[in-house]
């Protein structure tokens, strides 16, 4: 209908743009809000992050997604179903956010959704010839739309894949356009479930500008401690400081041929799961360890593939800067191994003005300004970062 594509034509030529990024990601947490008012695009993108919650989802909604999360075999109607259910779940969620913060629906131009990601599948990992790079979010954008009467784009990973990528990570577009530093070579590291980070070098070439997953974050150490502990997560890291770092353990579970693969690369819960660290147990023949020695060395493995992926690429001995965002920078056994890997500076993000727990939703809001208000971007040839614009429209009638 024309009264869209009329609204649409002039959200995109506002001097600004209220947008609501979204993220679930794969710790299925909750689900990530945050209001952004956006001006410009591109490198000349000034945000400010007005509200930002994380809604956790209720032990019944989590384990209906886990029935189908990186599992090989699923029942297909649960998948069915969860599809518009999730985008549902996610329009009441975002209605109930406004009304709390007293923001009128009318107040807000634009949704950006990542959905939940169920399935990651990138070529390295399938080796089945002849298919492509493959990964699948669900939470579908049209009930967002129609629930919330407002514009929303979603689904931004399969144009990443069509333009040749692995679909992740995304949150490098953001990262240049918000947070490149003349004059400071930055990396913003990322540990959700899965680790990732984008190196942003000091001259501001876009064409430098790295990013890759490492491998795990939080996923393993959630699922361990959810296991033993009964908790969702080693809360500050308490349980891995009372445990000793197993380096047999520690070699064997380094020995996956994912740590092998060339940078970049992407993963997730399909490999880093319980049947990876159990059978790294069996095989190192360690089956009498303590509970907090197994997560003592998982937190040990996350810090170690994280700090090798980075020295991977700053590899020319000039200074750099963490930024650390996500769950697992609360997790002070995780980030203390990183920074004595390193000896570098590790800070956390919000000392570049964005909560480090609201960044990923954020970046999902400059994608989608990127779409409707950007201009072309270029990030050169290399693999991981093709220019393209992201995310596709669903209207609300
Ligand atoms: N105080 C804390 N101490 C230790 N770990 C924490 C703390 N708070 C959160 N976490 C960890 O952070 C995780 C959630 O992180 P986050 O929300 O960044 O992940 P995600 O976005 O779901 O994952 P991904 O980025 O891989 O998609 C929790 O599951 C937990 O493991
Ligand atoms: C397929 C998928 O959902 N990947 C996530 C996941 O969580 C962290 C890491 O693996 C990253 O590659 C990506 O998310 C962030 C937001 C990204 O695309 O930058």
């Amino acid at each position: 209908m024309k009264k869209h594509i009329d609204k649409l034509h002039k959200i995109a030529h506002q001097r600004s743009r209220k947008i609501i990024g979204l993220m679930s990601g794969t710790s299925l947490d909750g689900l990530d809000i945050a209001v952004c008012n956006v001006e410009g695009s591109g490198t000349d993108t000034a945000l400010t992050l007005e509200k930002f919650t994380t809604v956790p989802y209720d032990e019944d909604f989590r384990n209906e997604i886990r029935k189908v999360f990186a599992k090989r075999e699923i029942d297909f109607q649960q998948l069915c179903l969860l599809n518009p259910y999730i985008g549902i779940r996610h329009g009441q969620m975002i209605l109930d956010c406004l009304e709390n913060w007293n923001i009128p629906m009318t107040n807000i131009d634009l949704i950006a959704s990542h959905g939940q990601t169920v399935f990651h599948a990138p070529k390295k990992q399938h080796k089945l010839t002849g298919f492509p790079n493959a990964t699948l979010q669900i939470g579908d954008g049209d009930h967002i739309a129609v629930k919330t009467n407002i514009i929303t784009l979603s689904d931004f990973r399969q144009k990443h894949i069509a333009a040749g990528g692995e679909g992740a990570p995304l949150a490098v577009y953001g990262d240049y356009f918000l947070f490149s530093k003349k004059g400071e070579n930055r990396i913003l590291l990322n540990m959700g479930g899965i680790a990732n980070f984008t190196f942003l070098p000091a001259n501001q070439d876009a064409e430098v500008v790295f990013t890759t997953d490492t491998g795990p974050g939080n996923t393993l150490l959630d699922a361990y401690t959810r296991r033993f502990f009964h908790k969702p997560y080693d809360k500050d890291g308490e349980i891995a400081a009372s445990g000793k770092v197993n380096a047999v353990l520690l070699e064997e579970l380094k020995s996956l041929s994912f740590f092998k693969l060339p940078y970049p690369k992407t993963t997730g819960p399909e490999v880093f799961n319980f049947n990876y660290v159990e059978s790294a147990i069996q095989k190192s023949k360690l089956t009498s360890l303590t509970r907090q020695d197994i997560i003592a060395t998982l937190t040990a493995l996350s810090a170690d593939t994280i700090s090798d992926a980075i020295r991977n690429v700053m590899d020319t001995g000039e200074a750099f800067t963490i930024y650390a965002s996500g769950g697992g920078a609360h997790n002070a056994v995780l980030m203390a191994r990183i920074r004595e890997n390193l000896s570098a500076t590790v800070k956390l993000i919000d000392e570049l003005g964005i909560s480090g727990d609201a960044k990923e939703a954020v970046l999902f809001a400059v994608l989608a300004n990127e779409a409707i208000a950007g201009t072309d971007s270029f990030f050169g040839e290399k693999d991981g970062v093709p220019g393209v614009s992201m995310g596709k429209i669903s209207f609300p009638g």
